[in-house]
């Protein structure tokens, strides 16, 4: 099981960012919340930070963990763990990894075509607000 952290942006209007995988990566098209594997003896939130730098090239605030989502996707399985964040003072976020990035309200989740980890997470954003 590797340990994913993932980062649920918010901005000041209640939107939450979400990336479009690209073509060289793995779930290609899908989209999800940016972030990555967790490096052995890694604090979860120091990794999240530095996969925020090295995608989106900009500064996050972490702030609470959410629930943890457990999947198998059958050649790898994943604990993806989410945190809510927000960008840092100035930031201006720019996909250098991803196809696409987007800032979602709340009736716009459910017509994306999610990786399947993330599913029950913005079910659970959602529920919550
Ligand atoms: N970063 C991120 N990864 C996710 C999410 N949902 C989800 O199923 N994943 C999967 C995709 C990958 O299998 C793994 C995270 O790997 P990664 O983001 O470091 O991707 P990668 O391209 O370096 O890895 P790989 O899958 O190509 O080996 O978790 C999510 O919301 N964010």
């Amino acid at each position: 099981m590797i340990n994913v952290v993932c980062a649920v942006i918010q901005d000041d209007d209640g939107r939450v960012m979400a990336c479009q995988r690209s073509e060289h990566q793995s779930h290609a098209g899908k989209w999800e919340f940016p972030g990555g594997k967790v490096e052995t003896g890694e604090d979860p939130r120091d990794a999240l930070r530095r996969e925020i730098r090295e995608e989106l090239g900009c500064e996050i605030e972490v702030g609470d963990r959410l629930p943890e989502v457990k999947h198998d996707y059958g050649d790898v399985a994943i604990c993806l763990i989410p945190f809510v964040c927000r960008l840092g003072e100035g930031a201006e976020p720019v996909p250098h990894e991803h196809a696409a990035v987007r800032w979602l309200e709340e009736g716009d989740f459910p017509s994306l075509d999610w990786a399947e980890a993330d599913i029950p997470i913005w079910r659970h954003w959602i529920g919550g607000q």
